[in-house]
């Protein structure tokens, strides 16, 4: 990121409305990242036939529910639980059963040894270890059904499981709404490169060369926290706490901001790994109708959103099968970011996506679309009959 704006980023915090709530969830989502990545790490020693799904007891399944578990106690501790509401992913009922004692052990495990590093994080944990069923409580307590009106925090505790089983992209995101309006965005990415050219590859590859030439750079290697509050036209990157260090704010923090390329034939567009999750071949058909030359760069997960923020590539389309209904968890955090870091961010009939309709992004015009401001051609692209 060459010529960033310097700002007063501590100034900036400070003053906003949302002060107290960016400055926790900041901190929740980088404890989140740091939980992830210790699973993950477990994971990635292990044989890939461990971890085939999402419904057994995998360490993907441990990391959900426990950065779903340890982000909502925190917020809870931080605004106390009569005031915090929460849309999440993961539903307590299987952890629940009296056959999935050897998860629930798990979750409890991974989530007191998250929370004891709290005080690194500059958040309070728990006096003591917290038990079962204060997890559960806690995993629980994220039962919102979302809607119009008051305010609610949307959490995607682990997006992008294949992209997390794979030793790749994924991402944690939490958002405030606020009357249906997504009015704050954090974005953890573990593994984002901050060297942009290593997005092309997989992340093994950057793992593999990391081994060979430890990097010089301790803090700026990988992994990042993206956050935006809404109006501010300011959108923030911080790295991930590593090693044993403590999270100092701003911590190194430094504005994002969208790609200045104008020209279509110098853009890139990105767009899911998965080609179940979005049709590749009407994208690429697409992109070439309104002149995108380049090869697509496909990634796991909202790093996505990350990835147009910081202007690493320009256009993100996302084409889900007729009848997917997607939700909130997956997309809040990262329109805010992308909408302050100077991008827009529609359906494929040029609507803003709505958050006040429940878990669901309902209504919407099968695609999504986060392009630059300058791209806007972009926003209604042709119907399609896929
Ligand atoms: N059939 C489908 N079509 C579109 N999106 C889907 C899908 N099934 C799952 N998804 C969503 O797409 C996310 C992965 O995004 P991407 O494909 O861009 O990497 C999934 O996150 P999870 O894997 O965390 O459930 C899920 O939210």
């Amino acid at each position: 990121m060459e010529g960033v704006r310097k700002l007063d980023i501590v100034g900036s915090v400070e003053s906003n409305e949302y002060s107290k709530e960016l400055d926790v969830a900041v901190r929740a989502v980088q404890m989140a990242c740091f939980l992830c990545q210790k699973v993950q790490e477990s994971l990635i020693s292990k044989s890939s036939s461990q971890v085939q799904s999402k419904d057994d007891n995998s360490p993907v399944t441990v990391a959900d529910w426990s950065v779903q578990a340890t982000v909502s106690w925190l917020l809870s501790q931080s605004f106390g639980s009569e005031n915090v509401s929460i849309v999440a992913e993961e539903d307590v009922v299987s952890l629940s059963k009296a056959d999935a004692a050897g998860l629930l052990k798990a979750v409890v495990n991974t989530v007191n040894d998250c929370l004891a590093e709290a005080p690194r994080f500059g958040l309070q944990g728990p006096a003591m270890a917290l038990g079962a069923s204060e997890v559960i409580e806690a995993i629980g307590r994220c039962n919102s059904s979302g809607g119009p009106t008051g305010r609610f925090w949307a959490l995607d505790p682990v997006d992008g499981t294949l992209g997390f089983v794979r030793g790749d992209q994924y991402a944690v995101a939490l958002a405030l709404i606020e009357n249906g309006e997504a009015v704050l965005g954090v974005l953890g990415c573990p593994n984002y490169p901050m060297r942009k050219e290593w997005l092309s590859y997989q992340h093994r590859y950057h793992r593999i060369i990391s081994k060979l030439t430890p990097p010089t750079s301790e803090s700026w290697d990988k992994g990042c926290v993206m956050y935006a509050w809404k109006g501010s036209g300011e959108a923030w990157m911080q790295p991930l706490i590593q090693g044993d260090k403590k999270l100092v704010w701003p911590n190194s923090a430094r504005p994002v901001q969208v790609s200045s390329i104008e020209n279509p034939a110098l853009a890139t567009f990105c767009e899911p790994v998965e080609k179940s999750n979005s049709s590749h071949s009407f994208t690429a058909g697409l992109a070439h109708s309104v002149g995108l030359r380049k090869q697509p760069l496909r990634v796991y997960s909202m790093v996505k959103y990350a990835t147009i923020a910081r202007g690493d590539a320009e256009v993100f389309m996302k084409f889900a099968r007729a009848g997917y209904k997607e939700k909130i968890w997956d997309h809040a955090a990262g329109v805010v970011i992308i909408e302050e870091a100077g991008g827009v961010v529609s359906d494929a009939g040029g609507r803003r996506l709505d958050f006040s309709k429940g878990i669901y992004l309902e209504g919407l015009d099968r695609a999504i679309y986060s392009v630059l401001a300058e791209l806007n051609t972009l926003h209604r692209p042709p119907p399609h009959g896929k």
